[in-house]
């Protein structure tokens, strides 16, 4: 018997998220839909240049949300991170341990330096367009990784944005030899499409022979496969994972479970911010297939809460709203 669901390993970054316009991207050449890393200098321009009084300040990194989730719902999961001895750094904290996530790290334990800060910027068709100051996180690395949690998991859950530096893409590795040795399922998500097209023969690595479950949205499964359409990308991620997950937006997902594709209809709503949607879907999935939900009812769920996450600000639920969706799936 695992004590967790789910572990996670990833960046741990507060976001800042501002309303703005395809016209403020072109006048400030930020290229948009896409996770760009920036220096803390660019990020605070940009931030001077958007009107600050309309920011909302909130605990974000990809993996974590969904880690979140999966404790929302009410599972038992487990985050590995990196924050700094900052203000920022004691308030992510403070996030992980108000969410129900079991972490190792506690503040007398927070190194020197500055916690990672996301500039998410959400325009009026509802795209997020993230710039990412990794700061103290881009130094996320074995020494990070919980090796028991990972081993007393049901799964170990890996972000993708992990792949840009050495020793993040040393700890996937490391990871993922540590849940295979003890049998812990590992979940892979691609994160970003940027993420797929710069760094793709580290995906290669990391997902070696294949991996147990794999999120991509659309766009990163046609990349990773190198393939121009869905039908034939879906295929060829067969060879990849045993069993995977490709969200399409307003489209709902479709999954597949090792045998056959299931469809995941969307749930309609009025979109605000994509911000997190990857990312609760994929927590909520996770979620249910841990916790005796099939896969279908699981990318149910999983539907209902990234819809509900695309319908307002920022990339987490609030506890009450979990628990309002996960009634409506089992009324
Ligand atoms: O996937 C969304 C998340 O990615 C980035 O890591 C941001 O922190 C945001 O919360």
């Amino acid at each position: 018997m695992k004590k967790y669901d789910v572990t996670g390993i990833g960046n741990a970054l507060v976001d800042i998220e501002f309303k703005v316009t395809d016209q403020f991207f072109f006048e400030n050449g930020v290229e948009k839909g896409l996770m760009t890393l920036v220096d803390e200098e660019r990020q605070n321009s940009l931030m001077n240049v958007i009107n600050a009084t309309e920011a909302k300040k909130q605990a974000g990194g990809s993996a974590a949300n969904s880690i979140v989730a999966v404790s929302q719902f009410g599972g038992k999961s487990f985050y590995c991170f990196r924050v700094a001895n900052d203000e920022l750094g004691h308030f992510y904290l403070q996030d992980l341990n108000d969410s129900g996530v079991d972490i190792a790290l506690v503040p007398e334990r927070l190194e020197n330096g500055i916690t990672g800060k996301c500039l998410v910027m959400v325009t009026e068709d509802s795209e997020r367009t993230m710039n990412t100051f990794l700061g103290i996180t881009q130094n996320f690395s074995v020494k990070d990784v919980h090796e028991s949690a990972i081993k007393d998991s049901k799964y170990l859950f890996i972000e993708g944005y992990l792949v840009t530096s050495p020793n993040g893409k040393e700890a996937m590795l490391y990871s993922k030899k540590v849940a295979e040795g003890a049998g812990t399922k590992v979940a892979l998500t691609f994160s970003d499409p940027a993420m797929v097209k710069y760094f793709k023969a580290n995906f290669d690595d990391v997902i070696g022979p294949s991996v147990d479950l794999l999120f991509a949205n659309e766009e990163e499964a046609m990349l990773y496969t190198s393939k121009d359409n869905l039908a034939e990308a879906r295929e060829e991620m067969k060879k990849y994972a045993r069993h995977f997950v490709i969200t399409m937006g307003k489209n709902g997902a479709m999954i597949f479970d090792g045998d056959t594709f299931i469809d995941i209809e969307p749930y309609k709503t009025t979109a605000i911010d994509s911000n997190g949607a990857g990312d609760m879907f994929a927590g909520a999935f996770l979620y249910g297939i841990t916790n005796g939900h099939s896969y279908a009812s699981s990318g149910k769920l999983a539907s209902m809460a990234s819809s509900k996450i695309v319908s307002q600000f920022g990339p987490r639920l609030k506890w009450h709203e979990a628990k309002e969706i996960l009634a409506r799936l089992n009324p």
